[in-house]
């Protein structure tokens, strides 16, 4: 029988099973959706942290997009930890060669434990190469300050931040408010480049919350693939989350994963 829910996530490993593509094709599975992957990075992690970074050589990156889309018909496509420059610029240019739509680009740019995750040099080339084919682009509150030269304090430094990042390029830009233990865990910040619209949910009380970004910018890729509208697919992307921070796992001596079981363990 014909399918065709397919996504694609260009990004790193998590050897942890937390984040990067474990997350993405965890996140995928559970919409019913295909995934497809493009690894950019190996990284040594665990609920602690991330021991070692290794990049994939740019022309085997470039292999495995090319060797997916020349055989599989990509309904959305993701991107995560690219690391730097060279692979941001092959993977830009592959996106371009391909006409992949539907782009979701996650910013990636620290690990929850302060690793560097990017290039500080890369930056200059995500802004101009990558965020203006994204459809959305989903940076948390740190990756925001980045790109927008904007100290980010409070919601009116969201939705200011917002609107930069926006002629950047993108069609649409979320930025999360997790991370931080504030008032603003759980609030994000909607621009379609008219409105702002304040996506809010409950405050998840859990210590266990590695993999949150990757697994929002999944399940939006996912929802993408699966035919939702953008705005829609970013709400039940964080509806997803929610549950999933609900459910996280208890694993490990550090910060745990989010749990992508609940729609089996729910009564
Ligand atoms: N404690 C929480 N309760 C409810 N929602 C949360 C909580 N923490 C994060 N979120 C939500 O999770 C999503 C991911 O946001 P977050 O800012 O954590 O991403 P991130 O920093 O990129 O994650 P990562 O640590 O994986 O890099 C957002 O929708 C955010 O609002
Ligand atoms: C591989 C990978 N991608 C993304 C993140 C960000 O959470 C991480 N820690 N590891």
């Amino acid at each position: 029988m014909g399918f065709s829910n397919i996504a694609l996530t260009i990004a790193g490993s998590d050897s942890g099973g937390g984040a990067g593509i474990q997350a993405d094709l965890k996140t995928f599975a559970f919409h019913c959706v295909h995934g497809t992957s493009a690894i950019t990075c190996i990284t040594a992690q665990n609920t602690l942290g991330v021991n070692q970074v290794k990049k994939i050589n740019s022309d085997l990156i470039k292999a495995q997009i090319e060797a997916i889309v020349t055989d599989i018909n990509i309904k959305a496509v993701k991107t995560g930890m690219l690391f730097d420059e060279e692979i941001i610029i092959a993977v830009s240019q592959q996106i371009k060669q391909w006409k992949l739509s539907q782009l979701v680009v996650d910013p990636v740019m620290v690990s929850r434990t302060g690793v560097k995750l990017i290039d500080e040099g890369a930056i200059a080339s995500l802004k101009t190469n990558l965020i203006p084919q994204a459809l959305i682009v989903t940076p948390n509150r740190y990756e925001a300050q980045i790109l927008s030269n904007l100290s980010i304090f409070s919601l009116e430094d969201m939705k200011k931040a917002a609107q930069i990042i926006y002629n950047l390029g993108a069609k649409f830009v979320l930025i999360k408010g997790g991370g931080m233990k504030d008032n603003l865990q759980g609030v994000d910040v909607w621009f379609d480049g008219k409105n702002c619209e304040v996506l809010t949910t409950e405050t998840i009380k859990t210590k266990h919350t590695h993999g949150t970004g990757c697994t929002l910018s999944a399940a939006i890729t996912a929802n993408l693939a699966l035919g939702k509208d953008p705005f829609i697919a970013v709400k039940q992307a964080k509806d997803y989350v929610t549950n999933a921070l609900k459910y996280s796992l208890e694993i490990g001596k550090g910060t745990g994963p989010v749990g992508h079981f609940f729609p089996l363990l729910k009564p």
